[in-house]
C-alpha cells in the first residue's frame, strides 16, 4: 500500500530533511513539493542531495495543489500553517512542523508569538506517556520545536517518577544554524558564525520556552519553572542540551537517576541511554531520528544534569514528523527512519 505524500516547504532546511527521508519510505509516493518565492523553479536548484527529485518543478503553496494527497507536511514560515490547514478536508493527514499548533495557552501564544493563536493540535512527540494512541487517530498533528524534543526528553523520565518537580530548571542549549532556517540572515553567515558561539534569546524571551513548560505540566510538573539560554555553535545541524533541576530528595544516586531512565526509556527504539560516563555528542545522532541522554547526580548542589544530543532537522523535526506520519497511517512507527548517526 502506498500513501500520496505533499509537501509545502520543500525548499527549506526543514521540508528538504522530510523529503530526504521521504524518498528512503517504503510506503510513500511523493506528490506535489510546493514552496513561495521560489515557485516555478525545480527542486535540483535547491536541494541538490535529493537527486531523484531533482527534475521536479517547484509548485506555488495552494490549496489545489496540496489537495487531493493522502499527507500534507507543512515546513513553512510560523503563521503561514494555519488558513492552508483549515482549507485541506479531514480525509487529509496534515502535519505541521512550525509553531502554529502546538501551544495550548492562547495568551502564552500571544505574548511569544505576538498573533492571534490559530489553536491547538495533537503534540507530535510519541514517547509522551500514554500519547501514541492520540496520535495514531489524529488527522492533525503539530511537530515540537527542537529544543523541546530534547530538553522533554531529557527530563521525562525524572519528572513522571517524581524525581524533580519541575521547578527551577537551567537549560543551556547549543544549536547549528540549520535550526534558524535557510532564509538569508546576517548573523548567520559563515564569517559570524565560524569561530565563535553565542547566546540569543536570553532572559526566558525564547518561544521555545512556554513550550517546554506546557511539555513538563503534561508530565505532571505543577507550575513548572523554566530558564532557557539556546547559544548558537559553528556546526551545521544539532542540539546539545544540558538540563539541571533541583533533585526532589537531594539523598538521590545517579544510580538511581539511571534506573528510572532506563525503565522509563527501555522500549523506545529512538531514546538511547549511553553507558554510565559517556556523554552524548551531536555526532553520534547526525542524520538519525535517535537522541542520546545521559544523566547524573550533581552531589554538591542537589541538582540533576542530564544532556541530550539530538539531529535538529531529524528527530528535531523531520524525523519526529515521519515518525508521527508513520503511526497516523497505522505503519510500524520506525518505518523508513534511520537510527544510526554518520560520525565521525
Ligand atoms: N530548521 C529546523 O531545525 C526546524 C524548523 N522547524 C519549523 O519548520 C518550518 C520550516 O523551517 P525551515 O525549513 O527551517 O525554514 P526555511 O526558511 O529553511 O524554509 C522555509 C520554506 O517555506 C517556504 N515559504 C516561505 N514563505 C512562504 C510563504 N509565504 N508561502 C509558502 N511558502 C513559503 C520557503 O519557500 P521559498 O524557498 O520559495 O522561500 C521554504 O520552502 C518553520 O515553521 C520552522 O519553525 C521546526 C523545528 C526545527
Ligand atoms: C538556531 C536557531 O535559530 N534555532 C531556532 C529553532 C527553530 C525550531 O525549533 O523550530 P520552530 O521555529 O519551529 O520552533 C530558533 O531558536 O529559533
Amino acid at each position: 500500500m502506498s500513501f500520496t505524500v505533499a509537501v509545502a516547504g520543500c525548499t527549506g532546511y526543514a521540508g528538504g530533511e522530510v523529503l530526504r527521508l521521504l524518498l528512503e519510505h517504503p510506503a510513500v509516493e511523493i506528490g506535489a513539493l510546493t514552496a513561495g518565492s521560489s515557485a516555478g523553479s525545480r527542486l535540483g536548484e535547491h536541494q541538490p542531495h535529493l537527486t531523484p527529485l531533482a527534475d521536479r518543478e517547484v509548485l506555488p503553496t495552494t490549496i489545489d495543489n496540496l489537495a487531493g494527497h493522502d499527507v500534507v507536511f507543512l515546513a513553512l514560515p510560523h503563521g503561514t500553517s494555519g488558513p492552508i490547514a483549515a482549507e485541506l478536508g479531514d480525509d487529509v493527514l496534515v502535519i505541521d512542523c512550525g509553531a502554529d499548533f502546538r501551544l495550548e495557552d492562547a495568551d502564552e501564544w500571544t505574548t511569544f508569538y505576538g498573533t492571534e493563536h490559530a489553536g491547538t493540535w495533537p503534540y507530535g512527540l510519541p514517547e509522551l506517556p500514554d500519547h501514541r494512541h492520540g496520535l495514531s487517530r489524529s488527522n492533525r498533528i503539530a511537530v515540537p520545536g527542537c529544543y523541546p524534543t530534547s530538553v522533554t526528553l531529557a527530563l521525562m523520565p525524572a519528572v513522571t517518577n517524581g524525581l524533580i518537580d519541575g521547578h527551577d530548571v537551567v537549560v543551556v542549549a547549543a544549536s547549528g544554524p540549520s535550526g534558524a532556517g535557510r532564509a538569508l540572515k546576517t548573523h548567520l553567515l559563515g564569517a559570524e558564525l565560524m569561530g565563535s558561539a553565542s547566546a540569543y534569546g536570553v532572559g526566558g524571551s525564547h518561544r521555545h520556552t512556554p513550550e517546554i513548560k506546557q511539555n513538563l505540566a503534561r508530565l505532571g510538573a505543577t507550575d513548572p519553572s523554566v530558564s532557557f539560554t539556546p547559544i548558537l555553535v559553528p556546526m551545521s545541524r544539532g542540539i546539545l542540551a544540558t538540563c539541571t533541576a533541583p533533585l526532589a530528595d537531594p539523598s538521590t544516586t545517579t544510580e538511581q537517576l539511571r534506573r528510572a531512565y532506563a525503565e522509563a526509556y527501555e522500549n523506545e527504539t529512538f531514546i538511547h541511554l549511553l553507558p554510565e560516563g559517556q556523554w552524548p555528542q551531536t555526532q553520534h545522532v547526525q542524520g538519525s531520528n535517535s537522541i542520546h541522554l545521559q544523566v547524573t547526580v550533581d552531589p554538591a548542589v542537589g541538582r540533576l544534569v542530564a544532556v541530550a544530543a539530538v539531529d535538529n532537522l531529524t528527530k528535531g523535526t523531520a524525523g519526529g514528523a515521519v515518525q508521527c506520519m508513520n503511526l497516523a497511517l497505522g505503519l510500524d512507527e520506525t518505518t523508513g527512519l534511520p537510527r544510526i548517526g554518520v560520525a565521525p
